[in-house]
């Protein structure tokens, strides 16, 4: 429990950054507290306006809801920058921390590019005192350089620096924030942290509001997705002895899950863990023990990332090895592309991967997901296929003009199809008339189910020729 009962009152929040995180969180902080005023800003003119309109940029599922219920009262989305830092009391730094793509540390390292920026902004525009929370996912100590760089704001403004991660997931974005296991905190004053603290007591148990040193903050959260990310991996690799033995990788999930030490979540096989987190952070981690002069320790982490990728490699081998050892001309339905369920997020997505490497089998791909536009699949498969300048060869041009479809639904992305990749796992999957499916597909009709979704037993009755992951 915290000894300092008397903590600022925040009145305004600024949140730089009005991506995945800012938007839902923000808007939370919003619902919650109605007394406070919470502005999102962004440099994104495109985004805020989608933020103003009734179509959202992001779908989550109870997010739209939040929004019109706030928005107009005491939430705001604006480009207004420079106003909005200086009026606020409080201001969350919300922006992408994507993995470095150039200069020391490509591939690996976090870009804090935006981060540095955002620190810059506040410091040139400040006056008065503010609280600086990092809500971005950061490398163990950039609270450092965050404030060196606010201490040498020549505005006469005065900074305290928190750190504050954010654990939700995507799909359940707002379940997480209503009820989060856990708030973060970490900071080296205590007023400060107070504050930040009164905030989420509006809504979060007391009991759930930890509060640590910075250091242990920034750290914790690339930790929690590493052991998340590895329970993946872990069973993921599991998977493929089940293959080689006949063991059922559900049933070996479901037995290990029951052991309290190891517990039920995150054990759910699948064709390889996606989104805009688990890989950058893991790598950042790989990164920060490499400079922190840890090679095995960063060899071992590494081994997630390298079983990740293996396990979307195995994934499109089996379909190959199983067709006949060609897909080359064959039409094949993929059913879901974005990373999970119930997102438009399709950011380190499986099924990027999986289409790629089908493309370049020359297979014909007809693509269907609820929730992703047809050009967000394009670009991104338009960018997977890129070579290192940024250019795609006509070979490869053809092959994204000519053999990709993007389909209305399910069944329609199927017809004619000599198979079925199911690689993300949509409720509404379940519930197709398979029979129907069927009927409309070349025989052998082939599933591989990327997701252990559908009903093995009862599309084997059916007469599909059924392939799930880890059996
Ligand atoms: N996506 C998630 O589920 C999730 C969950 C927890 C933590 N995180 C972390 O939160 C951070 C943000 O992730 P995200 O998914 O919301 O990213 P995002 O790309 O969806 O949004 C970031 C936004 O920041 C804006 N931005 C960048 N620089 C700016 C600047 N200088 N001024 C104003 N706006 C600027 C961008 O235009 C963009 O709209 C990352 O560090 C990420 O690792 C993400
Ligand atoms: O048993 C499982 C669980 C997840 N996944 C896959 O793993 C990826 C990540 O899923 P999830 O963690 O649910 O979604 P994210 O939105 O990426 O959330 C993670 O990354 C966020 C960003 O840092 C953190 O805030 C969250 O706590 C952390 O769960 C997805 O492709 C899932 O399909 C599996 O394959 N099997």
């Amino acid at each position: 429990m915290l000894k300092n009962p008397s903590p600022i009152a925040v009145k305004k929040i600024c949140c730089i950054g009005a991506g995945y995180v800012g938007g839902p969180t923000m808007a939370m902080i919003a619902k919650q507290c109605p007394h406070i005023q919470v502005t999102v800003v962004d440099i994104n003119q495109q985004r805020i306006d989608e933020w103003n309109s009734e179509e959202l940029p992001i779908y989550e599922p109870g997010l739209h809801e939040i929004v019109s219920e706030c928005r107009g009262k005491n939430l705001t989305f604006t480009t207004d920058v420079d106003e909005t830092i200086r009026d606020a009391d409080m201001v969350f730094i919300s922006v992408n921390t994507p993995t470095k793509t150039f200069g020391v540390g490509a591939g690996r390292a976090a870009n804090l590019e935006f981060v540095e920026k955002c620190a810059r902004k506040i410091a040139e525009v400040s006056i008065g005192h503010k609280i600086v929370v990092e809500k971005s996912t950061l490398p163990v100590r950039t609270a450092e350089a965050v404030k060196t760089i606010l201490s040498n704001s020549t505005t006469g403004a005065s900074f305290d620096v928190l750190s504050n991660p954010e654990f939700l997931a995507e799909g359940t974005a707002v379940e997480d924030l209503i009820s989060p296991d856990r708030v973060l905190i970490g900071g080296e004053n205590e007023t400060a942290i107070n504050a930040l603290v009164e905030v989420y007591a509006n809504w979060v148990p007391r009991e759930r509001l930890l509060t640590t040193n910075l250091w242990s903050s920034e750290l914790s959260k690339l930790t929690a997705n590493a052991f998340l990310a590895q329970r993946v991996s872990s069973i993921n690799a599991i998977s493929a002895l089940c293959e080689a033995t006949g063991a059922d990788v559900d049933e070996v999930s479901t037995a290990i899950g029951t052991d309290s030490r190891i517990g039920p979540k995150f054990l759910k096989a699948s064709v390889g863990f996606g989104g805009s987190c688990f890989q950058k952070d893991i790598l950042n981690l790989v990164y920060l023990c490499e400079y922190f002069g840890l090679p095995e320790v960063a060899q071992y982490w590494e081994q997630v990332v390298t079983m990740n990728d293996h396990q979307k490699q195995r994934f499109v081998n089996r379909m190959v090895r199983t067709m006949f050892n060609t897909v080359s001309d064959k039409r094949i339905a993929i059913w879901g592309f974005a990373f999970k369920k119930d997102t438009n997020d399709i950011r380190e997505s499986a099924a990027i991967y999986v289409c790629r490497d089908l493309l370049m089998e020359k297979a014909k791909l007809a693509i269907y997901d609820p929730q992703v536009k047809p050009e967000q699949m394009r670009a991104a498969l338009e960018s997977v296929m890129q070579d290192e300048n940024g250019e795609l060869n006509a070979m490869k041009r053809e092959l994204l003009d000519n053999n990709v479809q993007y389909c209305d639904n399910g069944a329609a992305a199927a017809d004619d199809a000599h198979a079925i990749a199911v690689l993300t796992e949509w409720d509404e999957f379940k519930d197709c008339d398979f029979e129907a499916i069927r009927d409309s597909m070349k025989q052998p009709a082939f599933v591989f189910d990327g997701r252990n979704l559908l009903k093995h037993a009862d599309l084997c009755d059916k007469g599909f020729t059924y392939f799930g992951i880890g059996f």
